[in-house]
């Protein structure tokens, strides 16, 4: 999660320097968009929203007939409605979350699955993602820590450190394996001895962001590409961002506006630069009814300053203050 940043060094020493970061194109006026509404590259209810909310579109489930209908082999997720069902069926069972669900779950110790398995599920849904747009590339992985754009720095050093985090991606980067088994036979294991679930799952811990709409709990998790996941933190944001929920019973249609935050780097992989041309330029079905993200500017902002969002929740003030003393202290 975004929020594992807050608990290591100052801001500033943490970029290395394949890092990216978005930059304004243009001047931007206070309250105006930055991007478009971006679809999700994959999303994961939390374990307790999974009967109350939509694992597609994240909405409630209906309490009045038409009832909720829910996949017929795990029993384990619910949707709103059948537009609902077919767009996300092909992913529940192909990315092995059915799966995960039916069978590996119960190899998982309960500690696992006490704290929720939305990050596992998540991962699973981004892998099947990458691999279906042909953006899991092991050059980029190797050379720049990078999966389908996104940034897996600092893999190697958690998991040498070992501790909860580092035990938390062996054993569900394990149950991934498993529950992928079922369509790909053979896992790929990395020159640097990472296997692509534990890289994927690194990728969801550092890259997703809790999905809250209107005022109720964070219901899930989400993980955007590069036009989302490279803005950097800052403890004193110009932007921020909302979440839209799709339009109900509505195909998805790519929301062509321009972005007016723009990636910027030295040295970064071409494969990075693919992943984010790939999404710029996309018109495939990202997410069909996925909740979207949308950056907005909340201090004016002139052409070629960084753009920053906030990872943590301003309003929890301890964990507020300490990132604002490192901050200041930078
Ligand atoms: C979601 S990515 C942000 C984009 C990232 N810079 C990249 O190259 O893809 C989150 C990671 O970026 C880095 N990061 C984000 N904000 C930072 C900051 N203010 N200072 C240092 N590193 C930061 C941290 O390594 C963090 O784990």
């Amino acid at each position: 999660m975004f929020s594992l940043l807050r608990e290591t060094e100052p801001c500033s020493r943490r970029k290395g320097p394949m890092a990216m970061e978005m930059r304004a194109r243009e001047s931007v006026g206070m309250s105006e968009d930055l991007t478009r509404a971006i679809a999700p590259y994959a999303t994961a209810l939390h374990d307790a929203f999974l009967h109350s909310h939509c694992s597609s579109c994240f909405r409630k489930l209906p309490s009045q007939p038409p009832c909720a209908m829910s996949c017929m082999l795990c029993c384990s997720v619910q949707y709103c409605c059948s537009d609902c069902l077919s767009s996300d069926c092909e992913v529940h069972s192909s990315s092995g979350e059915c799966c995960f669900f039916a069978d590996h779950l119960k190899k998982a110790s309960s500690s696992y699955v006490t704290e929720g398995t939305s990050d596992v599920r998540a991962s699973l849904r981004l892998l099947y993602f990458l691999e279906m747009h042909g953006l899991v590339s092991s050059d980029s992985i190797n050379r720049s820590s990078r999966i389908g754009g996104l940034s897996t720095i600092g893999i190697r050093e958690v998991l040498e450190e070992g501790g909860e985090v580092a035990e938390r991606i062996l054993k569900g980067s394990m149950l991934m394996s498993s529950a992928r088994k079922m369509r790909t036979q053979t896992s790929v294991v990395f020159s640097n001895g990472l296997t692509v679930e534990i890289v994927a799952l690194w990728a969801v811990m550092i890259n997703s962001v809790e999905v809250q709409i209107s005022d109720e709990w964070d219901l899930g998790i989400a993980v955007y590409g590069p036009s989302f996941s490279w803005f950097n933190h800052s403890c004193f944001p110009n932007a921020s961002y909302s979440f839209v929920l799709a339009p109900p019973n509505e195909d998805y249609v790519s929301d062509k506006s321009e972005y007016r935050a723009v990636p910027a780097s030295k040295g970064v992989a071409p494969d990075a630069w693919h992943a984010w041309q790939f999404e710029e330029g996309s018109t495939h079905a990202l997410g069909k009814y996925g909740p979207r993200v949308v950056v907005r500017c909340i201090k004016p902002i002139n052409k070629g300053d960084e753009v920053c969002i906030t990872y943590i929740d301003l309003l929890q003030t301890r964990g507020f203050l300490s990132t604002l003393e490192k901050c200041v202290s930078t």
